[in-house]
């Protein structure tokens, strides 16, 4: 099977993004004592229209699943928010081994990979001009621990074959991604950034408290994706995610008691 290969880390992103050192970056270790409970959040509202999935992509650093957001048909509404936001893609981070692989962690504890259903606010043209604004973006993460088979997932992981190697691509059509949320939405919120380059500190981050199930069978169908592409050496894509960064006196939020 393949190697896990040495990918220059999130250590060396600051030379190219600057940013990476910025006030409001992302991910954050969530320390549920200090979140303060804020009554005058809303329960989140996600519609989410499975005739908008569009395609599944390898994209040399995750896989994403990407939507049609040409009207709002998919939206996050509510929480945290004001106004409406279309969901364009949503992508996992994952790691080598079931200790280690969500981006955010709860008072220390890493989970073994974290979902981000990734919106944009349409007070905005797109995509790329919301993606360099303050207010343009929120990220609902979901945590998965490890337990029972998750069928809804298996769906996501059933594609996988076609799109082994870095850049291949497949349609992926008719998938709910309601279908992998939480039953609870109780929630943390606070203000970060795309945790890749560019890193943009225009992220509103909405992270569920309940996690969802994934099997170790189905942690290892994660792992057999490659960073590279095909034709190259074969590289595990796998520890794809960023460590937590400095909270530089951000307040943290919770939805709940
Ligand atoms: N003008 C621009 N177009 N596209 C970009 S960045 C593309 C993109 O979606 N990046 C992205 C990176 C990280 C995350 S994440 N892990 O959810 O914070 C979500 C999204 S900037
Ligand atoms: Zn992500």
């Amino acid at each position: 099977n393949a190697s896990s290969c040495l990918v220059p880390g999130p250590a060396k992103w600051v030379e190219n993004f600057p940013i990476a050192d910025g006030p409001r970056q992302s991910p954050i270790d969530i320390v549920p004592g200090e979140a303060s409970y804020d009554a005058g959040l809303k329960p989140l509202s996600l519609k989410y229209d499975p005739s908008t999935c569009l395609d599944i992509l390898n994209n040399g650093h995750s896989f994403q699943v990407t939507f049609v957001d040409d009207g709002d048909n998919s939206t996050l509404t509510n929480g945290p928010i004001s106004g409406t936001y279309r969901l364009k893609q949503f992508h996992f981070h994952w790691g080598g081994s079931d200790d280690r692989g969500s981006e955010h962690t709860v008072a220390g504890t890493k989970y073994p990979a974290e979902l981000h259903l990734v919106h944009w606010n349409t007070k905005y043209p797109n995509f790329g001009d919301a993606a360099s604004k303050s207010d343009g973006l929120a990220v609902v993460g979901v945590f998965l621990k490890i337990g029972a088979d998750n069928p809804n997932l298996q769906k996501v992981l059933d594609a996988f074959d076609s799109i082994k190697a870095k850049g291949k691509q497949t349609t992926f059509p008719n998938f709910d991604p309601t279908s992998l949320l939480p039953g609870s939405l109780d929630y943390w919120t606070y203000d970060g950034s795309l945790t890749t380059p560019p890193l943009l500190e225009s992220v509103t981050w909405i992270v569920c408290k309940e996690p969802i199930s994934v099997s170790p069978a189905q942690m290892a169908k994660f792992r057999s994706l490659l960073f590279s592409a095909e034709g190259e050496p074969e590289c595990c894509m796998v520890d794809n995610y960023r460590p937590p960064q400095p909270l530089k006196g951000r307040p943290v939020r919770a939805s709940f008691k």
